[in-house]
């Protein structure tokens, strides 16, 4: 893969079940790229983010994400892909029986890390990112829809990922709490995560200029404009 690339898609065909959903799709995205995905419903944005996340394998042709060649991806490999992206769904999914800082400390230890101090400081850290270390020890239903898409968020940075893939994150917030959500994710790719987010809020993607793609017709359609 080349150097700056965390995605690179070539001539790749995007099937769910037996039906062609996408067609010899080309896509790349660099290294601190923040992209938005557009697209009717049912066009193909969320097949396509299943193909990035080894969710769905692809047919023909070939693609990297973060130095993972998606032909060769085995079931035993996508964990370790996984941990390479953060991914930030609409429904927040956050465990309601325990607190903010056990929500983390769940999933840092789900992906291998032991050390109890280390995982205390990296929670603290990505608090901190989403201006929420004040809440560690809330519960899920004393933040506000917003802030617990922010802690989605943190939760999607613990592991330090190549590339943040976000699928309608704003879709349940309010136009200035989306507003702040996109501030937040556009901030993240400044410091060298990409952030590939599928988004229908076209308010939203004429307030943040970027790099738009869209699923049209069975096609990726890259640098399309609004
Ligand atoms: N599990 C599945 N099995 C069979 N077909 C599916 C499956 N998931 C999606 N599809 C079909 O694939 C096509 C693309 O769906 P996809 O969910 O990727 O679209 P989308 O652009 O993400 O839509 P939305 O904006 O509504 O989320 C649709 O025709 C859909 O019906």
């Amino acid at each position: 893969m080349s150097g700056n690339s965390v995605i690179k898609l070539q001539g790749v065909d995007v099937y769910q079940q037996k039906h062609l959903v996408l067609n010899n799709v080309n896509l790349h995205i660099d290294k601190g790229e923040f992209v938005f995905l557009i697209g009717q419903t049912g066009s193909g944005k969320s097949s396509l983010l299943k193909i990035i996340y080894g969710d769905l394998h692809i047919g023909n042709g070939e693609g990297q994400v973060a130095g993972f060649d998606l032909k060769k991806l085995a079931e035993r490999d996508i964990p370790f892909l996984r941990r390479k992206l953060g991914i930030v769904f609409q429904d927040f999914q956050l465990l309601t029986d325990r607190t903010i800082e056990q929500n983390l400390e769940f999933v840092m230890k789900a992906t291998g890390w032991k050390d109890k101090k280390l995982i205390s400081e990296r929670i603290r850290d990505v608090l901190e990112k989403v201006g929420l270390r004040s809440k560690i020890k809330k519960m899920p239903h004393e933040l506000s829809g917003g802030e617990q898409q922010r802690v989605v968020i943190a939760r999607a940075l613990l592991n330090d990922p190549e590339l943040i893939l976000a699928d309608e994150p704003t879709g349940n917030l309010d136009p200035d709490t989306s507003e702040e959500i996109v501030t937040l994710l556009k901030q993240i790719s400044l410091s060298g995560t990409s952030v590939l987010m599928a988004s229908h809020d076209f308010h939203i993607i004429r307030k943040f200029p970027t790099r738009i793609i869209k699923c049209e017709g069975g096609h990726v359609h890259e640098d399309v404009t609004i």
